[in-house]
């Protein structure tokens, strides 16, 4: 056969890196994943018994080179409820092929996981918006899988899923409901939005002319993450639940004074960490509830695992 460009881990590569953290973890099951956005890894301090293991340390792992991204795995409970956290993720604009910024997601599915949530710092482009908001993700578009690239690119590895996966019930509609009544319990329902999150490939932050085009689009929080890892977990059949914190309002004015920062989203983050804290826990003692209640693994992985 004709040869390809070299397109990602093969499934043995993967199973290498799930049997070393087996050894770190015996006997640890994660139900629920977690991915901490920029300034959001004080996510994973609330874990119990929490074990931490730096990316450097696992074999195959990238390195996380951004600011507030942190680069441990960190596996706890919360509530009962075993958790797996990443502390710190990757970008494609860091220079990460897809394949690899989505490579611990299905690490996370081989281990066990079921349910992932997804989070991320992004700019709040509707006006109701606020800095400090958060929105339940319940479906995105992605920009830069619609100019081809995608982490699914190359050859399908058929243990995780199908070669063409549908996409339109990947954000869970009984999670996005459920999140949206866990926040008003919280107390926090005038800062909690539904909407659409747009994935652009970064980093410069957008233009007014692309902000504008996105908007039409029906995008509402905008970011450089999050889509790639949602597809991988789409494709390996977790039940996935995301949010955005709006660290940062979409400037749509040619006049404005305001200039987007890094500065502004990690300390935007920072504000509200104990708010989101508490709101991360009560989700994954809600999944921890529906596993206890409910029917069996939902996953399409099969064969080898
Ligand atoms: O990892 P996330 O998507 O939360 O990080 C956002 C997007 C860029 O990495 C960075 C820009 O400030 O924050
Ligand atoms: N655009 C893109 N990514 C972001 C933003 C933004 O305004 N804020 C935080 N991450």
């Amino acid at each position: 056969m004709e040869s390809r460009e070299h397109l990602g881990y093969s499934y043995e590569q993967i199973l290498q890196v799930v049997k070393f953290l087996k050894l770190v973890v015996p006997n640890f099951k994660p139900l629920v994943g977690v991915i901490c956005g920029s300034g959001l890894g004080p996510l994973a301090d609330s874990l119990s018994d929490k074990i931490e293991v730096p990316y450097e340390d696992i074999p195959l792992f990238p390195a996380s080179t951004v600011v507030g991204h942190g680069g441990k795995l960190v596996f706890g409970t919360v509530g009962g409820v075993p958790v797996i956290c990443m502390k710190g993720r990757f970008h494609a604009y860091e220079g990460y092929p897809l394949w690899k910024v989505v490579m611990p997601v299905r690490v996370m599915r081989l281990m066990g996981v079921e349910y992932l949530i997804v989070t991320n710092a992004a700019g709040g482009i509707p006006s109701s918006m606020n800095v400090g908001d958060i929105m339940i993700i319940k479906d995105h578009v992605n920009m830069m899988g619609m100019g081809g690239q995608n982490p699914l690119r190359g050859p399908n590895i058929e243990e995780f899923g199908p070669r063409f996966p549908a996409m339109n019930k990947t954000y869970d509609r009984a999670l996005v409901k459920a999140g949206l009544k866990i926040a008003e319990s919280l107390g926090m329902e005038d800062m909690t939005h539904e909407g659409v999150y747009g994935c652009v490939g970064g980093p410069n932050y957008e233009t007014i002319a692309e902000l504008l085009m996105l908007q039409s689009c029906g995008v509402d929080s905008v970011g450089m993450s999050t889509a790639h890892e949602v597809i991988a977990a789409g494709h390996c059949g977790m039940k996935v639940f995301g949010f955005s914190l709006i660290t940062n309002k979409a400037i749509l004015d040619y006049d404005s004074s305001e200039v987007p920062n890094h500065e502004e989203v990690i300390a935007a983050a920072k504000a509200k960490e104990a708010k989101l804290q508490g709101f991360t826990e009560a989700m994954i003692k809600h999944m921890g509830s529906l596993k206890n209640a409910g029917p069996p693994s939902m996953c399409s992985c099969g064969g080898r695992r």
